[in-house]
């Protein structure tokens, strides 16, 4: 039997952003927040690992390339799983000794607003405690890693709660309800940009929560009551109120992100397009039928139940032409519907690839072990790409 380890993890989309540090060092959030993991057939990370006595150090390897072991969050992960395993006596101590080889690749873009720091750090962490045995919840420990790869560890909606402890022991991830209670739910990431962004959401939060007074008041007054009438709403599979919180929340974050003294602009021109389109689809729709919400980036993430997919693919289908109609949608397959004559002069047909490439995707489970042997470090502990 092999002694590698090989998970794929999700990434998941907030509906309720996490934005602030109360705690910048063991990355403890000013706020809760609430997101949804995306199914993993779609968008995921895979990460194999291994531990061996005649490995001569840690190494790692993203996307095909050595990277450098001294990460700063990288070995926090490292240590806390160890400390873990040590705790929970799961692993003889000569195992612990032994150096790790840790191999991972994201089957889409990597830093560009697509969440792959949350899918990769919830799966290394998920593959490390398979390896050491750990048999805790490790969402505090994907925390350290990438504040919201602890909403990855689980599948389903997902809430991360504050914690008010200063070490950091309550701020972990619990389940809202698993990917069955609302399989309706999909999801379209609309790709405006996939290239590295210029301010990263750590430096972005650090300046907001230095700076901003708005987001004092979000943290104190709006996100407690949005989380609790949110997971209400995800627990009465009540879309309408479910959507108008995630697209506020999303306004309100991006608001904070201007209100930065220097402010941080994550939006486009195309962004707010989309704003504004989704707007008119529903006003004309006659009800709220679909939400957007934006991370750090230009890229919007529509959610919408299964029956509106093919009418919105329409839609932007007519509104963004690509010039690579074959390959514009990817992920799960969906059907297009001919558009009313209302819904289609709700907007004009706009210039060619505003918009790269759209992912439809739903919403889905946890991080899983793959045990079909389809590892990526090779016998010798190497990648199998090398
Ligand atoms: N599969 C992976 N395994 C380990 N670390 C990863 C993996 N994928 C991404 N990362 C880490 O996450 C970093 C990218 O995080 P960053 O926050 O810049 O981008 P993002 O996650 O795509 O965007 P956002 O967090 O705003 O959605 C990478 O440079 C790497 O350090
Ligand atoms: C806008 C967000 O996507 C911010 C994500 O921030 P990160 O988790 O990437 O930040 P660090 O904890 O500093 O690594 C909102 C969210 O996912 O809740």
């Amino acid at each position: 039997m092999s002694d590698i380890i090989t998970v794929i993890a999700p990434v998941n989309i907030a509906v309720i952003k996490y934005w602030g540090k109360r705690d910048e060092d063991l990355i403890l959030p000013l706020n809760d927040s609430v997101s949804a993991t995306l199914d993993t057939s779609i968008m995921c990370a895979k990460t194999s690992v291994c531990a061996r006595a005649d490995f001569k150090e840690n190494a790692i390897w993203l996307n095909g390339k050595k990277e450098s072991f001294d990460s700063p969050r990288l070995q926090n992960c490292l240590r806390e799983i160890k400390l873990r395993a040590a705790a929970e006596k799961s692993v003889s101590e000569d195992f612990l000794q032994r150096k790790v080889h840790v191999c991972s690749e994201n089957n889409f873009p990597t830093a560009a607003g697509l969440a792959s720091s949350a899918a990769g750090y919830a799966c290394l962490v998920t593959a490390l405690a398979k390896l050491y045995k750990v048999k805790s919840d490790v969402s505090s420990i994907a925390r350290l890693g990438s504040g919201s790869a602890c909403r990855s560890v689980y599948g389903g909606f997902v809430r991360w709660h504050a914690g008010i402890n200063p070490n950091g022991t309550d701020s972990v991830a619990t389940q809202i309800v698993d990917s069955t209670h609302w399989p309706e739910m999909h999801a379209l990431i609309l790709v405006v940009g996939d290239t590295k962004k210029k301010t990263s959401s750590t430096v972005g939060m650090r300046i907001a929560t230095q700076t901003s007074e708005l987001l004092k008041h979000r943290v104190k007054y709006c996100v407690p009551e949005r989380t609790e009438a949110i997971i209400q709403a995800i627990k009465q599979k009540d879309f309408p109120k479910f959507a108008e919180i995630t697209m506020k929340d999303s306004n309100q974050f991006h608001a904070v992100a201007l209100d930065s003294y220097p402010p941080c602009v994550y939006m486009t021109d195309v962004s707010h397009f989309i704003v504004d389109l989704i707007h008119k689809y529903n006003t004309a729709s006659g009800s709220v039928k679909v939400a957007y919400t934006f991370d750090a980036g230009p890229n919007a993430c529509l959610y919408l139940l299964n029956d509106e997919v093919p009418k919105v693919i329409s839609l932007i289908k007519h509104v963004f032409p690509s010039s690579k109609p074959e390959s514009f949608i990817t992920g799960l397959n969906s059907e297009e519907e001919v558009l009313s004559p209302a819904l289609m002069s709700i907007c004009e047909p706009q210039v060619q690839d505003l918009i790269k490439y759209v992912i439809h995707t739903k919403v889905g489970e946890g991080p899983t072990e793959i045990t079909d042997g389809s590892h990526l470090l090779n016998e010798a502990g190497l990648p199998k790409t090398e």
